[in-house]
């Protein structure tokens, strides 16, 4: 992308937004980089990770994550920009310098020293030897349940088994930060979840800042803190997990964090905090507008399909109907996956628990209700 935008100004002196950059443990301050001198991949990054925190970079692929873990890490340099740890501009730092650890996806594990000399190497980097290095590296398998494989080589091991030892070689020096890329990309999905529990747990109890990157939004809920949500560059939404389904501040992470039904809407009026809107195929919708989305402009409802339900009788409260005709639907077990055509361009998709209603039939007409308070409204 290109880059004629103009830099946002600072969080304001003595701001909370101020106060919590200012006590934080890495900052990025304006970063932007290019690696071409003409588009920039990262644009003004502004992101404080707070100690002991477990912050999750997720985007796309090529929205600029593992370029920002990497200028963090001090194998790539911020074009312009800064980079602090703890109160120290770093970005002119070298790697081993930063006191980091590293866990990416391919375990770069040398193939030829058993997993204790593995897990050792960052120490005799560090000048450490003998009983207190032994004891580190001890330390550090038993924190992964390995301590009874040090004397295997990694290829007499599963990938998770390596992935673990790659895990304990990034703690075995106590580092003050643990950058991770990917790291359960190679694993099969029960593995992978099995792994985010023991990653997640190890985190908390060491009370380590992590800073994680994937692009699995799931895997990004289970473990963060808060997570930042990147495209084409820039941090779209930085909040904790919950917020990020509930409240997604734009178009972009409400499609991307979970599935969304995003109906385009043009906002008629606002009353007491609610918006009438009128939808593509002229019903009239109605949504909180918290954000004050003006009158005329476009707009986007964003309903989740958990959301619907299946509406009988007369309507009570402040409920959103659509009524249309079942076009698709799948049994999951827990739930059924209906599409509904409801006049829009597209059909919504509504999930309703098995325990609700069953069976439907493809063809069939049926009423969904939606709490106001359940839809969201977005600008664009
Ligand atoms: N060394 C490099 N030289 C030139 N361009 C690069 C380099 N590394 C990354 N890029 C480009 O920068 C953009 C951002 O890439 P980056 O790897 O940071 O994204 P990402 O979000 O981590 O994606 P992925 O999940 O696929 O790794 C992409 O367009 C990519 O092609």
């Amino acid at each position: 992308m290109n880059a004629p935008h103009t830099l946002p100004a600072p969080p304001k002196p003595g701001s909370p937004e101020a106060i919590a950059d200012a006590t934080s443990f890495v900052r990025f301050e304006r970063v932007r980089k290019s690696y071409d001198g003409i588009h920039f991949v990262v644009e003004d990054l502004n992101l404080a990770v707070r100690k002991g925190e477990f912050l999750t970079m997720l985007g796309p692929s090529g929205s600029g994550k593992t370029t920002s873990l990497m200028m963090l890490g001090g194998f790539e340099e911020p074009t312009f920009g800064h980079i602090f740890l703890g109160d120290e501009p770093v970005e002119r730092l070298a790697p081993e310098k930063r006191n980091i650890g590293f866990v990416f996806q391919s375990y770069a594990l040398f193939p030829h020293m058993t997993v204790a000399e593995n897990v050792a190497f960052p120490l005799r980097y560090r000048g450490i030897k003998g009983t207190a290095a032994a004891d580190k590296v001890a330390k550090a398998l038993g924190m992964v349940h390995l301590g009874h494989l040090a004397a295997r080589k990694p290829c007499q091991m599963s990938g998770g088994q390596q992935q673990r030892v790659a895990l304990a070689r990034a703690l075995v020096f106590d580092p003050t930060l643990v950058l991770m890329d990917e790291p359960l990309g190679a694993l099969d999905k029960q593995l992978r979840e099995h792994m985010q529990v023991e990653i997640k747990q190890l985190q908390r109890m060491l009370g380590i800042t992590m800073v994680y990157v994937t692009h699995d939004q799931s895997e990004a809920l289970t473990m963060s803190d808060r997570i930042a949500v990147f495209n084409d560059g820039r941090v779209q939404q930085l909040a904790a997990p919950e917020m990020l389904y509930e409240q997604p501040a734009n178009s972009f992470v409400a499609g991307f964090i979970g599935e969304n039904n995003l109906m385009p809407a043009t906002v008629d009026a606002t009353e007491g905090g609610i918006a009438t809107l009128t939808m593509g195929d002229g019903s009239r919708l109605q949504a909180p507008n918290p954000a004050g989305v003006a009158v005329g402009a476009k707009a986007r409802l964003a309903i989740r399909p958990e959301r619907f339900f299946i509406q009988v009788g007369d309507a009570r409260g402040p409920l959103n109907i659509l009524r249309g005709p079942i076009t698709d639907m799948f049994y999951l077990g827990d739930h059924v996956r209906l599409s509904v055509a409801v006049g829009g361009d597209k059909p919504v998709v509504a999930r309703i628990p098995v325990s609700q209603r069953r069976p439907f039939a493809r063809g069939e007409t049926v009423t969904l209700g939606c709490a106001v308070t359940d839809c969201r409204l977005l600008e664009g």
